[in-house]
């Protein structure tokens, strides 16, 4: 186990280059079991849930060659088996996106449940009833989800009660082999159901409508290989730019796409920020002391869950008042006990969180929960008076890639050290 170690109060200051996105690389992978031929992807993060990921195709059957530390052939000729053991899955949610590919392609899945996480009860139950819908007998028994199917999926009008993003993308990879037209209606429009359906196209696969609310797939009955790069993480980005803000800093995110962080580059100057973008970066200077923001989540193009945890930590040293209501996830402050540790005044009503700001958080020992309250903790603690010592920090690796290189290339005195804190054994 290992451990972060910050001693907060340097301003960030530079240039700091963002990796491929985790939620687009992970649905990308996934659906490398689709093609016939082999698939080289390219400007994937080196984050734990993309080695969990290779794992879990390597058992299927799908070997891999590394061509880079960010690049890999992807070989889907040799698949061999249809089932995703619980070992795996329970340690990353995203693996449930195994089921809609290997559904449309072997004809059978297996799949474990992912289960609670500590964000939420997270269910799949748009998953299956969508796969239900093409044509799929699928049971879910002793923890499995087990589906199967004669023959091909059929294409399906398929209207989805709750926007989601994995179930859009686990429905859409299925369908992309089906027998007929799917017709996905409230979809999720967040950019990574782009740049996967970018990605299917350019395999072959006939998908118009990603980014909208209505997706339409056509089936085809073979996808061939080819070569993609993923799109730039968004929330990897929108950390950095709290982070600069937070600790009155300057920093220019490079390899990035703004148009992605329209909703998330408001609320960074309705607290203060002044922020420029070009093409594909983004630089935001601090102006002083940051202002309070009020802030509701919910899915794309408004403001994101993701980005969540980090503002409350903005709002935790803010000039006054803000507060920030949750509507995704039932259990998404976790961070809040742990900001308080460091002397914020936040107060939970319901979903909402509601900061008065301190002039100075000091540091301490704290605990990451999931990924995204890790982040905030490590914003806290690049501002924090003093030590924080941050501990379970596997959550942080899930979805941050070298998070202390590129913080001490900016000026942040933050370590790696090894930890004697035994892991709680959660996903996310
Ligand atoms: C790997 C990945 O891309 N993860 C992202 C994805 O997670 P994920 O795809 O798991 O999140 P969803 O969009 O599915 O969840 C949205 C809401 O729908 C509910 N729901 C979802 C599926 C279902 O079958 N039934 C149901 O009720 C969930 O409990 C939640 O309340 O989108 C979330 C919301 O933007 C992000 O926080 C995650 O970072
Ligand atoms: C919640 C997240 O990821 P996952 O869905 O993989 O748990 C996240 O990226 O913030």
């Amino acid at each position: 186990m290992e451990k972060l170690i910050i001693r907060g109060g340097n301003p960030l200051r530079g240039e700091v280059t963002i990796s491929g996105a985790k939620n687009a690389a992970l649905p990308i992978l996934m659906a490398t079991i689709l093609p016939n031929e082999p698939v080289t992807v390219s400007n994937v993060p080196a984050l734990h849930d993309v080695a969990t990921t290779l794992e879990l195709l390597h058992r299927l059957g799908i070997s891999h060659t590394a061509n880079s530390a960010n690049s890999y052939t992807i070989d889907p000729t040799g698949l061999h088996d249809h089932k995703a053991s619980y070992d795996l899955v329970k340690t990353m949610r995203a693996s449930v996106l195994v089921l809609g590919p290997l559904l449309a392609k072997c004809g059978r899945a297996e799949v474990s449940l992912p289960g609670g996480c500590a964000i939420g009860a997270r269910p799949v139950n748009l998953h299956i009833e969508g796969l239900r819908r093409m044509g799929a007998d699928i049971v879910v028994e002793n923890g499995y989800i087990k589906a199967s199917v004669e023959g091909r999926l059929k294409g399906a009008q398929l209207l989805m009660d709750t926007v989601s993003v994995t179930g859009t993308e686990n429905l859409m990879m299925a369908a992309t082999l089906a027998d007929g037209v799917t017709i996905i209606e409230n979809a999720a429009r967040e950019p990574e159901i782009i740049d996967l359906a970018n990605f299917l196209n350019h395999l072959g696969a006939e998908i118009r409508g990603a980014g909208t609310d209505c997706i339409e797939i056509r089936g085809v009955e073979r996808l061939h290989g080819g070569s993609y790069q993923v799109q730039p993480d968004r929330i990897e980005t929108g950390t950095f730019l709290v982070a600069a803000l937070a600790t009155g800093g300057e920093v220019k995110c490079l390899n990035t796409a703004p148009g992605m962080l329209d909703a998330v580059i408001k609320k960074l100057g309705e607290a203060g920020a002044e922020v420029t973008r070009g093409e594909d970066w983004i630089q935001l200077k601090s102006n002083g002391r940051v202002k309070p923001v009020n802030i509701v989540t919910a899915p794309h193009p408004a403001f994101p869950t993701d980005m969540q945890a980090q503002f409350t930590a903005l709002n935790a040293i803010a000039e006054g008042t803000g507060w920030i209501r949750e509507t995704i996830f039932e259990n998404r402050f976790m961070h809040v006990p742990e900001l308080r540790r460091m002397g914020a005044e936040i107060e939970l009503e319901g979903n909402t969180a509601i900061c008065r700001g301190v002039t100075r958080l000091t540091g301490a020992e704290v605990m990451c929960t999931d990924l995204r309250a890790s982040a905030s903790l490590v914003i806290a603690g690049l501002v924090a008076e003093g030590e924080t010592v941050i501990e379970q920090i596997y959550h942080i690796d899930r979805g941050y890639e070298s998070i202390e290189k590129k913080l001490q290339a900016l000026g942040a005195n933050i370590q790696r050290a090894q930890s004697t804190i035994v892991p709680e054994g959660c996903d996310s």
